[in-house]
């Protein structure tokens, strides 16, 4: 897919059409119950429509987490089902929090369940572990690529447990992180404003080292928020350059519900903050 309908270049409009800010659904048990919400397939159904509603029409970007939609087996596949169809309606671009990596041959039944424009789960893009190796995520980008949909690769993660891996050295000295963020600059080659494969790094690792400056593709960036990450630190994190930058919050949106008019306006509160630190001034 080349020009207007590949990923990169609608997600550089819609940043830049709504702002820079991604807004998780994630259903924790404890947030459908303090929304008076029974932690059931009906609690999560409505949970979820009063975030569409409420969010679907101002958000860049909007992020299901898949995991709190499966613990209720096929009842909650299909709210997710309908969540999708009316995000898109809404004109926000879906990207689905799976963190999918297998084998190469599973891999591509991955990209057949989430990036087929005929499947009923296609969204906009997905997150994707490489921790089998880069190289097995090739079917699930060679399929977002081809069909206009992107893929956000892990590479320094938001959780505490996350640089035993991903800062251990490689044969040629490079962080297994850095050979992440490498292999993502390579895909992204040549392509411009934005290229379709992204990276996902928290909020929270601090001043690292990493060398991003040739990545060409978005960085999705979560942990702000409940974890503890602020959009102060966004400069430690990456530099000067934020223009790439999608910064992320579910918790800290979520808690304001079941109240819409507390939603938009967390929302547009934290899209001010995001749009102040991640925008070039001037
Ligand atoms: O890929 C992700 O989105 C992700 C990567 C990461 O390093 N850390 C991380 O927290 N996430 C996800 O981002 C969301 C964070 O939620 P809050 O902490 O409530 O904002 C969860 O759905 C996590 O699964």
């Amino acid at each position: 897919m080349s020009g207007d309908g590949r990923f990169g270049a609608r997600l550089r409009a819609a940043m830049d059409a709504r702002g820079p800010l991604c807004v998780g659904i994630d259903p924790h048990p404890g947030l459908l119950s303090a929304w008076g919400l029974p932690d059931s397939p009906s609690g999560l159904e409505r949970f979820t429509r009063t975030v569409v509603d409420a969010l679907g029409d101002r958000a860049a970007v909007v992020k299901p987490q898949s995991a709190f939609f499966e613990r209720f087996g096929s009842q909650g596949i299909a709210v997710l089902e309908s969540a999708i169809r009316q995000l898109s309606e809404s004109g926000a671009l879906v990207l689905l929090d799976v963190k999918r990596g297998d084998i190469g041959s599973t891999a591509a039944a991955y990209a057949d369940a989430y990036l087929d424009p005929a499947s009923p789960l296609r969204v906009d893009a997905i997150t994707a572990s490489p921790f089998l190796g880069f190289g097995s995520l090739t079917p699930m980008i060679e399929k977002a690529v081809e069909t206009g949909a992107g893929v956000f690769v892990l590479a320094l993660t938001s959780n505490p447990e996350g640089p035993a891996v991903q800062h251990a050295k490689t044969a040629d000295g490079r962080t297994v992180a850095q050979t992440i963020i490498d292999e993502v600059s390579q895909v992204n080659a040549g392509v411009s404003p934005l290229g379709d494969v992204g990276v996902v790094v928290g909020a929270t690792i601090g001043e690292t080292g990493h060398d991003m400056s040739s990545l060409g593709g978005p960085v999705l960036v979560p942990g702000l928020g409940a974890q503890g990450g602020r959009t102060e630190d966004l400069r430690a994190v990456f530099g000067d350059d934020l223009s790439f930058v999608l910064p992320s919050y579910s918790r800290e949106i979520l808690s304001q519900g079941p109240s819409v008019a507390r939603l938009r306006d967390s929302l547009d509160r934290l899209m001010d903050a995001c749009r102040r630190t991640v925008q070039p001034i001037g």
